[in-house]
């Protein structure tokens, strides 16, 4: 018998944290979970380019890519609810983020420096950990990123447990979060009947 999803969120999940900290792998268990489609903005962008990653940062630069990254990111917020896994870099975009605040909730995988260095060097598919010594590269990152991913709606601490561990974790917070606060499909979050910005 097919099983029932958890239950159905108001607007699409759109996980954000550093490189490694599992936003691809983890949705996609959370999309399965939730009975929703998946979708991966870096597949998006070389599905629409035609090329990889690495390949738009070679020819057209970092500047570039993310301008091609918040359009996608703007198109994929549209229509059905969907679990969406972002690139690393995509929240800390201003137009971006503003998009995500808006239309979605926000996720963020938070995960200590050794184990984004030990799964981001499992592949070498992302050019800005090719600039130099990776550990350094994602302390630096992570100096700069974390104070602006702890913006997003939920946090969840992606670590040594099992990836299923973890997408649980994740619906558990976002029940939490739900049930603590009125979240329409369409505005503000509205935590005591005035909306965010009240
Ligand atoms: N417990 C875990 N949680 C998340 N990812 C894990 C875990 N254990 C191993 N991994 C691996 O870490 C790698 C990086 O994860 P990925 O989902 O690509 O991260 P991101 O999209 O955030 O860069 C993947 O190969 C994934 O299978
Ligand atoms: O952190 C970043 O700036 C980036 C993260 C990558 O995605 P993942 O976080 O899924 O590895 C990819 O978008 C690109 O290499 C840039
Ligand atoms: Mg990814």
């Amino acid at each position: 018998m097919a099983q029932h999803p958890a239950f159905v969120p108001p607007r699409t999940l759109v996980l954000v944290g550093l490189m490694g900290a599992g936003k691809t792998s983890i949705g996609k268990r959370l999309a399965a979970k939730l009975h929703l489609p998946f979708v991966d903005a870096d597949h998006e962008i070389e599905s629409a380019a035609g090329c990889t990653i690495q390949e738009i940062f070679d020819r057209f630069g970092e500047a570039q890519f993310r301008d091609g990254e918040r359009r996608v990111i703007a198109r994929l917020l549209e229509g059905q609810v969907r679990v969406l896994s972002t690139g690393g870099g995509a929240f800390m975009h201003p137009e971006t983020r503003a998009l995500i605040r808006e239309r979605g909730l926000s996720v963020w995988l938070r995960a200590p420096l050794d184990l984004l260095v030990a799964r981001t060097g499992r592949r070498d598919n992302r050019p800005l950990l090719k600039q130099g010594n990776p550990r350094d590269i994602l302390a630096a990152l992570m100096a700069q990123r974390y104070p602006v991913y702890a913006e997003a709606d939920i946090t969840v601490d992606s670590d040594e447990r099992p990836p299923e561990e973890t997408a649980e974790r994740v619906l558990a917070a976002l029940r939490h979060h739900l049930a603590a606060a009125a979240v329409p499909a369409d505005g503000a979050v509205q935590t005591d009947g005035r909306g965010r910005d009240a």
